[in-house]
């Protein structure tokens, strides 16, 4: 599915998709199905399965999918609606592409999901170190802990990826990155506004923190009051 964003023309080499798609050693998580809720056409917060769940892990949630029996009015059915309209991806001065709403966003919305293949970390950490294009790491690492273990969603829309892989990092970000189980127990990489958001400013979200060995050399060009100097560590390993 196309969900009718076009790529900037000097990008033809990027393959479109709309959500994630295994890629090598892509974790079991990916295959494994999860319940959808047994709602009628429209969800309600004390009673569904899918916004009670949030699949036992704290920051988690759980949006309804086309397991669900709640059709596309339901709130908590953000996926299928597609990204924010008015998304627009630019040419910053020094950080290369960006993304940019046209319209108003107001906080707490959903804006689009960070989409590309599913990778394991091997493969992560090899892809990592070809450093494939240029200068720009698009490799996404989620850590989630659950019961003295950590889970870790990496999501790689280098060359197969949405509009979510333009978004830059600022040290005081608009939005941020939750992850969202639907279908399936690996989670979509969802983007949400964490204040209101105006016309065409841009969208970014924090990259991470300075954990791993990875560390990043990359100077920040975010403009914040509170910029750090460099960005965050490229792969949290
Ligand atoms: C996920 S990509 C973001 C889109 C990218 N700007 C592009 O043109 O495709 C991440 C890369 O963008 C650049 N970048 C993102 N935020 C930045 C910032 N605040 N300052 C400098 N470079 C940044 C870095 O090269 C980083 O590795």
């Amino acid at each position: 599915m196309n969900d009718g964003y076009e790529h900037p023309e000097n990008l033809s080499y990027l393959a479109y998709t709309s959500t994630n798609i295994p890629g090598p050693a892509c974790p079991d998580e990916f295959f494994t199905t999860i319940l959808g809720c047994d709602c009628f056409a429209k969800c309600k917060i004390e009673s569904c399965t899918c916004i009670g769940t949030s699949f036992r892990l704290k920051e988690s949630k759980q949006g309804c999918s086309s397991l669900c029996p709640c059709d596309l009015t339901c709130d908590n059915h953000f996926f299928d609606k597609g990204p924010k309209k008015g998304l627009e991806v630019f040419e910053t001065e020094k950080k290369g592409h960006g993304l940019k709403t046209r319209l108003k966003i107001s906080k707490g919305e959903f804006v689009c999901e960070y989409a590309g293949e599913a990778i394991g970390q091997v493969e992560a950490e090899r892809r990592f170190s070809l450093q494939r294009t240029g200068d720009s790491n698009y490799i996404f690492v989620l850590k989630e802990f659950y019961e003295n273990k950590c889970i870790l969603t990496i999501v790689d829309p280098e060359a197969i990826g949405n509009i979510g892989r333009y978004i830059n990092h600022s040290c005081e970000p608009n939005l941020c990155p939750v992850p969202v189980r639907t279908e399936t127990a690996f989670p979509h990489i969802s983007f949400f506004s964490v204040r209101d958001i105006d016309e065409n400013e841009e969208l970014t979200y924090s990259y991470g923190t300075q954990e791993g060995k990875n560390s990043s050399k990359k100077k920040c060009y975010c403009g914040t009051k509170s910029c750090s100097g460099f960005l965050p560590n490229e792969l949290p390993f």
